[in-house]
């Protein structure tokens, strides 16, 4: 069962074509990565995908339900992370996710427990009374997961996670999402620059540049394109989209 299908999905900011003809599908219950040059359409894509855009063009469904006519019972489905989640300083981890579960409707009576729960999950339960001002930027990325959780969702949507994270971060936000894959029948996706973190985490991937989707297929795949090398893979494909060097070189290892 597809967890997400595109077809031909179009989007311009004036004069700029962010996502041009993009058709993609998403099996439920794997990791797929979406990966891409700087201003490729990731994020737009992501927008698309949790309705906070419409498109110009072109169908969005999640969980088989049309994006566009979907209302909250969305939210129940999808959790996503934006690439920069601020939080109010001067409140704790716990009541910033006390507050969030509010804003989505959780009854009063299950919301200390579900923040507790998200809390727990993430590795923050010894720094939920802990005001967020005083966070990390790897303990505000975990804070920014639990509130996605909170729903309770079966597709997660990350964007760039990790970015900025010290290999430490890195790892624990790793190992919170194999547990999370374990526990549940989980779908999801997430756009990085880092290709050892699409190696690491994703069975599947797609390669946007410039608005357009290069590559859609298993990880194995583009590795292959690059003769058993997946950062030659990928840069074969930009290449020959037409993308210099220089862009390839933005993608970390
Ligand atoms: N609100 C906006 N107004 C105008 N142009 C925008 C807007 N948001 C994005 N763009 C442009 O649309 C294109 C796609 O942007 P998007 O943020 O989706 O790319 P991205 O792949 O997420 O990039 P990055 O990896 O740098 O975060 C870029 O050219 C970007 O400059």
């Amino acid at each position: 069962m597809h967890a997400i299908a595109t077809t031909d999905l179009t989007k311009r900011y004036g004069d700029v074509l962010a996502l041009d003809g993009v058709s993609l599908s998403i099996e439920a219950g794997t990791t797929y990565g979406l990966l891409g040059t700087n201003g490729a359409g990731k994020s737009t894509l992501f927008k698309l995908l949790v309705g906070h855009l419409t498109p110009d063009s072109g169908t969005v469904t999640v969980g088989g339900q049309d994006v566009t006519e979907a209302g909250h019972e969305l939210r129940e489905v999808v959790g996503y992370v934006p690439e920069h989640a601020g939080f109010p300083a001067a409140l704790t981890g716990r009541e910033v996710l006390g507050y969030h579960a509010r804003l989505r409707g959780v009854p009063k009576a299950e919301r200390p427990d579900r923040v507790a729960a998200a809390l727990g999950t993430v590795g923050l339960d010894d720094a939920a009374d802990r005001r967020v001002g005083g966070y990390s930027n790897g303990m505000n990325r975990r804070l920014a997961l639990a509130s996605a959780l909170l729903d309770r969702p079966r597709l997660l949507l990350l964007d760039e996670p990790t970015a900025g994270l010290d290999p430490l971060g890195v790892a624990e936000f790793h190992r919170i999402l194999d547990r999370l894959r374990e526990e549940s029948d989980l779908t999801v996706v997430i756009t990085t620059h880092v290709l050892a973190e699409v190696e690491a985490l994703c069975e599947d991937v797609a390669v946007l540049h410039d608005g357009d989707l290069l590559f859609d297929g298993a990880v194995d795949d583009l590795q292959e394109l690059g003769d058993d090398d997946l950062e030659a893979g990928f840069g074969s494909l930009v290449a020959e989209a037409g993308g210099s060097r220089g862009e390839t070189l933005e993608v970390d290892r």
